[in-house]
């Protein structure tokens, strides 16, 4: 049977910040051939450094023999460039999970995954769990709460004390803030219901921290992640790097482990 990528596995990243940087310096078994971003600077510093070839028009990164197309880069980007992947035929990892959460423009995505044979892996990013909360699709669930409380400079926050910043539903959040709370809508998705969010702001803190609680038919469980934030990027999690770069070590492995 023909592979169903090529070896090493040839990959386009949307974004060349914070996590563009991590998965280039730590690619092994997949190979960054091209990268865009929107900012011209950005992409040929990357391209300088790591030997992919640089883009600065989409249409033209996507006529390059890709196996898979990398979001990091932003919901934006997500809503202007996710379709024009499909379209081309590729295959798409999302980072910016927060795009999803406009109901209309998800449906319409997954339409155009579906009718092209596409795929768009969401990788499990800041936080842990997101595997068995899928359980929420096939049976009950009561509870499905995330609780992030960050540094005030992940949240680029001048608040000097201990404070929430948000209660409500996931969706809110994220539109509030899309650089912080992109887990909250991959939570929601994964189990098929929004979750509850609270996002706190703790000026005393050093790490980004994700607690998750859950509850249902299964029984409980409470999850909690603490974050190390990105040396270039407060706002994100060293692991949201790491999820990613594990995600494409094992795409095309014949062992698929969880859930
Ligand atoms: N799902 C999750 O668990 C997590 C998601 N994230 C999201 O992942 C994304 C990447 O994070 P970082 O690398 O830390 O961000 P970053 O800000 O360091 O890098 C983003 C890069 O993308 C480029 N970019 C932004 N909008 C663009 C557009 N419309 N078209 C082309 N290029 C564009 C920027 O110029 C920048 O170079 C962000 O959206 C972040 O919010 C981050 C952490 C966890
Ligand atoms: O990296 C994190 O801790 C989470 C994050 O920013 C996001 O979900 O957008």
């Amino acid at each position: 049977m023909t592979p169903i990528y090529s070896s090493p596995m040839k990959v386009g990243v949307i974004g060349c910040g914070n996590v563009g940087s991590i998965l280039a310096e730590r690619q092994k078994s997949f190979k960054i051939v091209a990268a865009y971003d929107s900012i011209p600077e950005r992409v040929a510093a990357f391209s300088d450094k790591y030997g992919a070839k640089p883009f600065s028009d989409i249409d033209a990164f996507l006529q390059e023999p890709l196996d898979i197309v990398v979001e990091v880069a932003s919901i934006n980007a997500v809503k202007d460039l996710a379709e024009k992947v499909l379209l081309a035929g590729r295959d798409l990892i999302l980072l910016s999970v927060g795009a999803l959460a406009d109901d209309a423009f998800r449906k319409e995505l997954l339409t155009t995954a579906k009718q092209l044979h596409r795929r768009i892996h969401i990788p499990s990013g800041a936080i842990m769990g997101l595997d068995n909360v899928r359980v929420g699709k096939i049976s009950r669930v009561d509870k499905l709460f995330l609780k992030t409380t960050k540094p005030s400079r992940s949240l680029n926050s001048n608040e000097s004390v201990f404070k929430c910043l948000f209660a409500g539903k996931a969706r809110d959040c994220v539109a509030l803030y899309p650089k912080n709370t992109n887990v909250a809508i991959s939570l929601s998705l994964a189990c098929g219901r929004e979750a509850d969010v609270e996002l706190w702001v703790d000026p005393k803190a050093e790490q980004n921290m994700h607690e998750i609680f859950f509850e249902g038919e299964f029984g409980d469980a409470y999850i909690r992640i603490r974050n190390l934030p990105a040396p270039e990027n407060p706002a994100t999690s060293y692991l949201a790097a790491l999820s990613v770069l594990s995600l494409l070590e094992s795409l095309d492995s014949p062992l698929v482990i969880g859930a």
